[in-house]
């Protein structure tokens, strides 16, 4: 169907360097309690990711609790995701990572090893410091705008995004999306936006009501409005019904994130088959596309290296349709 149209999606799997972390969002089915968990291993992570190898994975998350900016062991924590993405970079990966706020150094030493990188801005909205964010201080807003910010300035390919759900009313959604609209206004870094409804799972301490399918609609509607066109919204495909999805990609949604085995946020709503998938999609007219984790206008940013590493997926995927 040459009239198709098209949603994108990445063939990935998410790496987690720990899942200690020092924030206690309420919402939160993925933290343990600091010293709790024990760190992923290079050699673990090694075995993985060759078994992962002509398997089809391009991205490799690398998504990791935090353990606090001023803790003796930070530079440690630094050092083993730093160590993770190198490694997925010399088995041929290309590593995006979420791993919370970082410092202008870490994250430029981050950008040698990673095609993008990611941070949700979840909400503007002050008030939730004094409830779902109440203790977790890396959620303070303008520490996440500021990110934003940072990774422009150092020339990283961005993916952000808004949890909705968290209390917030429509005019804070608004706000949210106008925020990071400025931002992308000077660095044009933001090559997508998550709209991810929240969605309870079985190990949090909120346990509130799903974010509504009609209220995500709308929110659709009103980010592709708010937002510039070369900004690709996306929409997890695993937090909605099948009928609710292809409403969200009519409505303007195109991207539909990393595809894996796992998704380690939401443990309870496990990923669609890529190939059942995309047999529902091409039913309604859609046809399921796999991407690379960067955006080609962002290709020149990257060191040789990587831009090596980018360069050959983005033949091996033309040759293959
Ligand atoms: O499977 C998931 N992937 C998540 N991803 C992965 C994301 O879908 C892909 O890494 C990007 O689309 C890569 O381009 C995130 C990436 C970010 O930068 C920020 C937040 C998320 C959140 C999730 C998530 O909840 N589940
Ligand atoms: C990695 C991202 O996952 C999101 N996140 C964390 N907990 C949940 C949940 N229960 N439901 C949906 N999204 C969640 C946050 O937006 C975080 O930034
Ligand atoms: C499960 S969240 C993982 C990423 C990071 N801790 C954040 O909240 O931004
Ligand atoms: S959402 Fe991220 S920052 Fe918040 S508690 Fe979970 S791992 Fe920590």
């Amino acid at each position: 169907m040459d009239f198709a149209q098209t949603a994108t999606y990445s063939p990935a799997y998410t790496l987690v360097p720990t899942y200690e972390c020092f924030n206690r969002c309420s919402y939160c089915n993925f933290r343990t309690d600091p010293g709790k968990s024990p760190w992923l291993s290079l050699a673990d992570a090694e075995s993985k990711l060759r078994s992962l190898q002509h398997q089809g994975v391009i991205e490799i998350l690398i998504l990791s609790g935090e353990v606090h900016p001023q803790s003796d062991r930070r530079s440690l924590w630094f050092q083993r995701l730093y160590e993770l993405c190198a490694l997925a970079v010399s088995l041929g990966f290309l590593p995006h990572t979420n791993a919370g706020p970082l410092s202008v150094a870490e994250m430029s030493r981050l950008k040698t090893v990673n095609v993008s990188m990611g941070l949700m801005v979840e909400q503007v909205t002050p008030s939730l410091l004094q409830t779902v964010h109440r203790h977790a201080p890396s959620k303070r807003p303008e520490r996440r705008l500021q990110q934003l910010a940072q990774a422009g300035e150092l020339q990283i390919p961005f993916t952000t995004g808004l949890l909705l759900g968290l209390g917030e009313t429509e005019a804070d959604r608004c706000e949210t999306l106008e925020a990071i609209a400025q931002i992308h206004q000077r660095w044009r870094h933001i090559q997508e936006v998550i709209l991810q409804p929240y969605s309870p799972g079985l190990t949090e301490t909120w346990a509130s009501a799903a974010f509504s399918p009609a209220q995500l609609l709308e929110t659709i509607v009103v980010a592709r409005r708010i937002l510039p066109t070369d900004i690709t919204l996306q929409m997890p495909p695993n937090l909605v019904s099948r009928s609710q999805l292809l409403t969200c990609l009519e409505a303007g949604a195109s991207d539909l994130g990393g595809i894996g085995p796992r998704d380690e946020v939401n443990p309870d709503y496990p990923h669609p088959i890529e190939a059942e998938l995309a047999n529902s999609l091409a039913l309604a007219g859609w046809t399921l596309v796999p991407r690379l984790p960067i955006y080609p206008q962002y290709d020149h940013w990257l060191s040789p290296e990587l831009r090596g590493a980018v360069d050959r997926w983005r033949e091996r995927l033309g040759r293959e349709r």
